[in-house]
């Protein structure tokens, strides 16, 4: 790499601007923006209006440019930038976590035929980092586990909800306004963006693979003001937790749920925009990395990371892909739920393979039962608005452990549900 990093920057947005800012007043890490591709040029800027152009060429086709930071909120339009750069031998550095998580596969490809780097640290949990850590640190044959809070918006929605009694459209709203949220915050409050993360962390972590959605993954927008009351109640938190746990040889439970967190877990004290990640190793035990997930300056932090490994050559080498020990994706686990919802004919009861707790009040029922984590990505009642899916403290349950827990088992029947 040359000494200097010459850049076009693709959008001047939250993440965008942060770093044109940045770099300004970081001159020890000689790198200078050359040109700026935004899509309205009628929008006042705080930056010269010669550098600004909505030509992607009159960077793409810049050979003084090397590096390529793409931040634009178009994952379709990402797509075309950040392959094109790489075909045309520049680095390329990313925050498009929906862009990465679709098309990784084939990026890699491309990648490995440029010999240019791709680094993408701001796409995951914003300033943590956490895909460097996995890539670099943890062997994937002694991590258990990787679960945590990896989406700012929807912990800054359920922070504020819980703590201040805001309503969930004022506390979205907010989300948005401090520049957490996506510009489609759908993608946010569903468990999408969640889930691309995931999606990403699943290929640093295990070398696995897997498109979002082939994940079984939840969102927020259901939760209902019993669902946080019920939580109140009971001491929890609630928290929207991504997760890849081993739960057999080298086969691994992942998935995005709105999740019921006791004071003992770290995740509990993980709130507003902070993101939390806990990782589980055999030798190391637990370690948890804990940091802004969203934000101007905290991903711009990351992105400033990634160009300054630009430096020394880095690129992620993906060597979990290549392990001689290869962990594949399982749905053949149980997991232990509370659902949310209004009456008998808006679940399908016959979906649980038990069901332990029922309580109803006037306008809402909740249940807790177990139900095969297949059965529950396969549910069209569990989309349903009226619906709300939260996982239990310990949601995993392993078929070997529920041959001994059926014998505890509170029927149908028992739990008064005919
Ligand atoms: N905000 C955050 O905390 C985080 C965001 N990210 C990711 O970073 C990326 C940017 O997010 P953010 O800065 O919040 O988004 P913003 O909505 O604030 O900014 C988007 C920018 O992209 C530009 N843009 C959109 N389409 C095009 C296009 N076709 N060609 C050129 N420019 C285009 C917009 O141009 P114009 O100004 O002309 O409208 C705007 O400058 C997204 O992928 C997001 O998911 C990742 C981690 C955290
Ligand atoms: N919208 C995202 C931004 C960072 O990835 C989030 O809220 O986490």
């Amino acid at each position: 790499m040359s000494k200097q990093l010459t850049v076009g920057l693709f959008g001047f947005g939250v993440v965008g601007e942060g770093i044109y800012q940045v770099l300004l007043q970081t001159p020890s890490l000689q790198a200078a923006i050359k040109r700026i591709c935004i899509k309205h040029p009628d929008k006042v800027r705080n930056a010269p209006a010669d550098l600004f152009t909505t030509d992607y060429n009159a960077i793409l086709n810049d050979d003084a440019i090397n590096v390529v930071v793409e931040l634009i909120d178009d994952a379709d339009e990402a797509y075309k930038i950040v392959t094109t750069a790489l075909r045309k031998g520049k680095h390329v550095i990313s925050a498009n976590k929906k862009l990465i998580a679709e098309h990784l596969q084939e990026i890699l490809e491309l990648q490995e035929q440029s010999n240019a780097s791709f680094l993408y640290e701001a796409a995951v949990c914003g300033s943590v980092p956490i895909i460097r850590n996995l890539e670099e640190y943890y062997d994937n044959d002694l991590l258990q586990s990787v679960y945590g809070i990896v989406n700012g918006s929807t912990n800054y929605i359920l922070s504020r909800i819980a703590s201040d009694g805001l309503t969930y459209q004022e506390a979205l709203l907010q989300a948005q306004q401090l520049g957490f949220a996506e510009s489609n915050p759908y993608l946010d409050v569903s468990g999408r963006d969640a889930v691309n993360k995931l999606s990403i962390l699943l290929t640093h972590a295990y070398g696995v693979l897997a498109k979002p959605d082939k994940l079984l993954y939840k969102g927020i927008d259901h939760l209902q003001a019993a669902d946080i009351h019920y939580a109140k109640e009971k001491g929890y938190k609630i928290k929207l937790v991504a997760q890849a746990v081993k739960v057999g040889a080298n086969k691994i439970a992942a998935f995005v749920l709105p999740q019921f967190v006791t004071t003992d877990n770290q995740l509990y004290n993980v709130n507003n925009e902070f993101n939390g990640v806990t990782l589980e190793s055999k030798l190391a035990d637990r370690q948890f990395l804990y940091g802004k997930g969203a934000g101007r300056f905290p991903t711009s932090s990351a992105v400033i990371s990634d160009l300054s490994a630009l430096r020394y050559q880095y690129r992620y080498e993906y060597k979990k892909l290549n392990s001689p020990v290869e962990h594949t994706l399982t749905t053949d686990y149980f997991l232990k739920v509370y659902v949310g919802f209004e009456s008998w004919a808006d679940i399908n009861k016959w979906d649980f393979e038990s069901i332990e707790a029922l309580y109803s009040t006037e306008h809402r029922q909740h249940l807790i039962g177990l139900i095969h984590a297949e059965k529950l990505a396969e549910a069209e009642w569990a989309n349903a608005e009226n619906v709300s899916v939260i996982a239990c403290p310990e949601a995993i349950v392993q078929k070997e452990a529920l041959v001994k827990k059926s014998l505890k088992k509170i029927s149908l029947q028992l739990a008064g549900v005919n």
